[in-house]
């Protein structure tokens, strides 16, 4: 099984979460959401190293948790950018060596690590790997209020993190990206921009990205059944 680097977009707003600070910060089980996530990579052996992309003025406070955590393997602190397309840049360009890596969002905290280890070795065949599930729900496009088509569910799959790429292929795309003034939602995006194929690795309903204040429900609840 080959070795990954884990970069991992942390300096987020939280907008939408409504908590006025890192959404990042706020707790499941008495643990920051951050640490939960940072811990699936430090007991990952597979996990070679952590690049965190974090606002500059929380990083004193991510420092003491990272201690009070016992998390290790973060090799590399960098300064976010207003989108999150600029934080994981800063992350690209501050690894050093080369591989696989793995771009997951911090707010991801229920990763399981069957579907890292799938994503990795996908990854290192073919060069691009993400973690997706099938959509549940019939999905419609509208205009103006009205729906205009109704999608064919079979085809649509509701993209997560992590993205594993082969580095090289990822620099190559995050720095055509930022000459093209392209902006994409996720790396693969800016990966099929190179017209290179972007395989889906099957993952779970329960990698849930901490948005909204519903979703703190939903973690504490999975916390629960994993005890
Ligand atoms: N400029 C940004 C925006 C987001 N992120 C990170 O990217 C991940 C996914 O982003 P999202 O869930 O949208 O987080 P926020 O941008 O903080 O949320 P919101 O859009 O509600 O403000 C999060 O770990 C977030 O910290 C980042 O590093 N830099
Ligand atoms: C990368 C991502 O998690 C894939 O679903 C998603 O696009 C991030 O969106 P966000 O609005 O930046 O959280």
């Amino acid at each position: 099984m080959e070795t990954y680097t884990v970069m991992l977009p942390a300096a987020g707003s939280g907008r939408r979460m409504g908590a006025g600070f890192n959404k990042l910060f706020l707790e499941l089980a008495g643990k920051p959401i951050l640490m939960h996530t940072l811990d699936v990579f430090e007991r990952d052996h597979n996990c070679e190293g952590m690049i965190l992309s974090v606002k500059p003025e929380e990083r004193p406070t991510i420092e003491q948790m990272l201690q009070a955590y016992g998390i290790t393997k973060v090799k590399a602190m960098v300064p976010g950018g207003a989108e999150r397309q600029q934080s994981v840049a800063a992350c690209i360009q501050a690894h050093q060596d080369g591989g696989v890596v793995l771009v997951h969002d911090a707010a991801r905290p229920f990763i399981h690590q069957d579907v890292i280890r799938k994503l990795v070795e996908v990854a290192s065949e073919y060069g691009a790997a993400i973690a997706g599930v099938p959509v549940k729900d019939t999905i419609k496009v509208t205009v103006d209020g009205v729906v205009e088509q109704t999608v064919d569910r079979s085809k649509l799959w509701s993209i997560q993190t992590p993205q594993a790429f082969r580095y090289e292929l990822l620099k190559e795309a995050s720095e055509k990206a930022e000459a093209d003034g392209f902006l994409g939602t996720d790396e693969s995006m800016i990966v099929e921009q190179l017209g290179v194929p972007v395989r889906i690795v099957e993952s779970t309903y329960d990698n849930v990205k901490m948005t909204t204040s519903e979703d703190l429900l939903f973690g504490e609840v999975l916390l629960k059944r994993r005890q």
